[in-house]
């Protein structure tokens, strides 16, 4: 029989003088996304970037070699570019990652949140931080913990990454929460159909046919796909059903990969020489799509937006447009609601 546990706060009953008071019996639900900058300034940015690429999970390179590269050349001269970048993206509330994780926790807590339930979001770089969460949910009673990396498709370099933070942050503590991760949901029918719904909705909204569709994921060093990491074939899974869903012909929708870092190659196609290409092979129409992100960011509102765009008009383009990422939508929040389900099984 499933245990349906029980909500203590306090001292607990019988228990002698001295006991020191509890807060157990609830579940927690921890939805956890890449992270970004507090701000666009140097310093905001720099922090970040150290941060991030200090991660062994993202370079895997001995941090002898790694780390006077990083802290000399690269965080000397990138966080004044991506802050540049950043500036063109940001809100009044903020970084659109921040301002839409944050959205869609409160927004699946306002739904399936309760006295037993309680769902908060978090960061893997930057803040609010993974250990300050679990800690936080530890705080307000929650002996389980589910983590869900807001990630359809699997890498080490970013599913492993929360998960790894996780964990990590359970070595301080003296009563640990169980904690569970979570399957990647690439190709779970609720994706696939708000994905499918939402592309094909915004297709039908624009004032031109696409002769394209691009499907750009965010891209990982080819080296780290030779080495095991599934990432590319999740992505290409995703594609694929997207297309079926939609009985799309063969071709119809391409997968590229974009936002490459460094000398190295990584899994191609890659997105910019896509859209530069594109044009001259008389594909003129084109449509967008980042299956990699659940919520627009850097990533999509920029490199992709405008940069991308403006590659493609240059090139002999005559129309570009972008579908928005799944965001704080109803569908995006069904989509979290079945992934809850699916995580919390036997627990709530
Ligand atoms: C080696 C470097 C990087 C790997 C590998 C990588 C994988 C990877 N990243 C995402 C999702 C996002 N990345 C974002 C920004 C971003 N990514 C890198 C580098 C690598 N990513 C950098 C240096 C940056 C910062 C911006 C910049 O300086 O260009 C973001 C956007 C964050 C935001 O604040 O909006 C997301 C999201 C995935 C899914 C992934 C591998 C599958
Ligand atoms: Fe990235
Ligand atoms: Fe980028």
């Amino acid at each position: 029989m499933v245990e349906t546990g029980k909500v203590l706060e306090g001292k607990p009953p019988h228990a002698p003088d001295g006991h020191p008071s509890v807060t157990q019996g609830k579940v927690g639900l921890l939805l956890v996304n890449l992270g970004t900058p507090d701000g666009t300034d140097y310093k905001s940015v720099r922090r970040y970037l150290s941060e991030f690429l200090s991660d062994p999970r993202i370079i895997e390179v001995s941090p002898l070699i790694w780390q006077p590269i990083l802290q000399g050349p690269i965080l000397t001269f990138r966080p004044k570019k991506s802050g540049e970048a950043y500036k063109k993206i940001w809100t009044d509330e903020g970084s659109p990652l921040l301002v839409y994780t944050k959205r869609q926790a409160e927004m699946l807590n306002a739904r399936i949140g309760s006295e037993r339930l309680v769902v908060d979001f978090a960061m893997t770089y930057g803040n609010p931080s993974i250990a300050s969460k679990i800690e936080a949910l530890k705080a307000k009673g929650c002996d389980r913990i589910a983590v869900v990396a807001l990630y359809p498709q699997y890498s080490a370099t970013t599913s492993a990454s929360v998960y790894d933070r996780s964990f990590d942050a359970l070595k301080d503590m003296r009563w640990q929460p169980a904690v569970r991760t979570a399957a990647p949901f690439h190709d779970h029918p609720a994706y696939i159909e708000a994905l499918a719904a939402s592309v094909s909705e915004h297709i039908a909204s624009l004032d031109f046919e696409p002769e394209r569709v691009l499907m750009s994921y965010h891209g990982i060093p080819k080296a780290y796909f030779e080495k095991g990491d599934p990432y590319h074939c999740h992505c290409h899974k995703t594609t694929r059903l997207v297309s079926e869903k939609l009985g799309w012909a063969d071709g119809f929708a391409m997968t590229t990969f974009q936002s490459r870092f460094g000398p190295t190659e990584w899994l191609q196609p890659y997105t910019d020489k896509t859209l530069e290409a594109l044009p001259e092979q008389g594909v003129k129409k084109v449509v967008a799509v980042s299956p990699a992100f659940i919520s627009d960011c850097l990533e999509t509102l920029e490199e992709i937006a405008m940069e991308g765009r403006d590659s493609f008009m240059e090139a002999g383009g005559t129309h570009f447009s972008v579908a928005p990422c799944l965001n704080d939508s109803d569908r995006a929040i069904d989509l979290l609601e079945t992934l809850a389900a699916r995580e919390l099984a036997g627990w709530i």
